[in-house]
């Protein structure tokens, strides 16, 4: 699936419904491009685990807080020298220009599933507070971030380490690393599909 790079990419936000896969393809990823993860469901506030334990959908209230803190987090990464790697389901166009306002330019990594797959991948995962009760109401939230700017969606139903590699790619050519530490290099090819 294609990805736009009309901006500098100073970060990443791995975006989707619930077990779509940001938390182990962020790590994965995390890793292979030496970034720092800022894993989403530890700056939750106790009450919207709360809510989500209980199966009730958190609201754009419950939400915007999280989302504040979620960029306050990957500034403070980035002014420290470090590249942020955010997971972040980040359902809403809303809820990305939030984090967008916090950090301009950074960069959207959509793992597209469908629902049949991450209701299964939900009720299969153990000791997480995510019931598969929440898939649903996930999916009626989803506004997919096609046409916006630095997104890149990828089937979320590939092999972890093909999504890596295909990040990876992304990642490595986005336009300030191709202007910056690699003056006149044309950017790396991103693979088909
Ligand atoms: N590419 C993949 N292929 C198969 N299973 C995956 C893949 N990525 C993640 N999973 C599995 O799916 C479940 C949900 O993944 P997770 O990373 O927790 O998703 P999220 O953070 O989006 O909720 C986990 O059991 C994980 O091991
Ligand atoms: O790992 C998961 O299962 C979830 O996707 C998690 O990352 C996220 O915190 C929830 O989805 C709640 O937030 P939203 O209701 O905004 O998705």
């Amino acid at each position: 699936m294609p990805g736009d790079r009309s901006d500098d990419m100073p970060g990443l936000v791995v975006m989707g419904v619930t077990g779509c896969g940001k938390s182990s393809v962020a790590a994965a990823l995390a890793k292979r491009i030496g970034a720092r993860l800022i894993e989403g469901d530890a700056f939750h506030p106790p009450a919207n685990i709360a809510r989500m334990s209980a199966g009730i959908p958190l609201t754009d209230a419950d939400r915007a807080g999280w989302l504040d803190r979620l960029g306050e987090e990957a500034r403070a990464c980035l002014a420290g020298g470090e590249v942020p790697i955010v997971t972040c389901s980040a359902l809403r166009r809303a809820y990305r220009d939030r984090l967008r306002a916090a950090v301009p330019g950074i960069g959207f990594l959509f793992l597209a599933l469908d629902r049949s797959v991450a209701a299964e991948r939900v009720a299969r995962r153990p000791a997480h507070f995510m019931p598969p009760s929440l898939v649903a109401s996930q999916f009626a939230t989803l506004e997919p971030p096609f046409g916006e700017a630095s997104t890149m969606t990828l089937d979320a139903t590939l092999p972890l380490a093909a999504i890596v590699e295909r990040a990876t790619l992304w990642w490595e050519a986005r336009p300030d690393k191709a202007r910056g530490e690699r003056p006149g290099a044309a950017p790396a090819r991103l693979p088909p599909g």
